[in-house]
């Protein structure tokens, strides 16, 4: 498989070492606008860019033929643009705010948690995330993907950071060194807390995800996520 790297920063390069290690070849390192003639020999575009930059990168993909793996973050206000591109164009897309196989199977967790939970009016929810100090942006795509599965199972309506309403998830977002990425969802009552933790050690998990994800699309057209990716639902 051709791949082009769109953001060749610290995940860049983590997916670069993952996919020459399963076979693949890098066609293109792209840290900057491109034209499509830097990508017209890719199968595939994985984009681990930055949030300004994922929706020009993603479109002009689909633009150009290119199937696309997004693992940006920050950027989902123009999610459903890229969506009727895609469509539009006949394109193939996976977007997923985490690619690990551990975080997949976490979401499903936090989903059956808040449903269990949902009725039990003595516990209050909170939610953490951990990353490290240059991330852009707060909170994580992750943290709102669990606060998204948590609003689908309970009464809440929303999230927020820090101070949310009675009926918004409060997300703390904290940053610190070298931290990967550790998301965390507590349930207190007087008596006791539930919490459940994903921690990131490194990002292997990520890049793993993201070139599975990215041989699984080859050949196919239309819009998934990790769960068809992992046949997780
Ligand atoms: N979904 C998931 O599983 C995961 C998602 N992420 C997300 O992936 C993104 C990247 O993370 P990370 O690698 O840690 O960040 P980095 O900052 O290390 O890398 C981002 C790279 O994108 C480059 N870049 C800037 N502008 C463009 C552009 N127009 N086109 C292509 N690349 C560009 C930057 O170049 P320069 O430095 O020169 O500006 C930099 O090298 C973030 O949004 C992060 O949240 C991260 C881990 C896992
Ligand atoms: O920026 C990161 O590093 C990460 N970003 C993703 C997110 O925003 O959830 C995934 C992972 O937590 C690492």
């Amino acid at each position: 498989m051709k791949i082009a790297l769109l953001g060749y920063g610290k995940m860049g390069k983590m997916i670069e070492q993952t996919a020459i290690s399963r076979n693949h070849e890098i066609i293109a390192k792209i840290d900057n606008e491109f034209t499509a003639g830097d990508i017209k020999n890719a199968d595939v575009a994985i984009d681990f860019s930055i949030p300004s930059a994922a929706f020009n990168n993603i479109t002009t993909c689909f633009k150009n033929g290119i199937p696309v793996i997004s693992g940006t973050t920050g950027w989902l206000d123009k999610y459903d643009e890229a969506i009727a591109c895609c469509k539009k164009n006949n394109g193939a897309f996976i977007y997923a705010s985490n690619f690990s196989l551990g975080v997949n199977i976490f979401f499903q967790l936090n989903a059956y948690l808040a449903q269990m939970m949902s009725g039990l009016k003595e516990y209050q929810i909170g939610m953490e995330e951990i990353h490290h100090t240059q991330k852009l942006d707060a909170p994580s795509g992750t943290a709102i993907t669990l606060a998204e599965g948590i609003i689908k199972n309970t009464s809440k309506t929303g999230w927020k950071l820090d101070h949310a309403g009675e009926h918004e998830i409060p997300i703390v977002a904290k940053r610190i060194e070298n931290v990967p990425g550790t998301h965390s969802i507590r349930y207190s009552s007087k008596v006791d807390d539930i919490e459940i933790t994903h921690t990131a050690h490194n990002r292997e998990g990520f890049a793993l995800g993201a070139v599975i994800a990215a041989e699984w699309i080859i050949g196919k057209t239309g819009i998934f996520d990790m769960k068809d990716v992992l046949n997780l639902r």
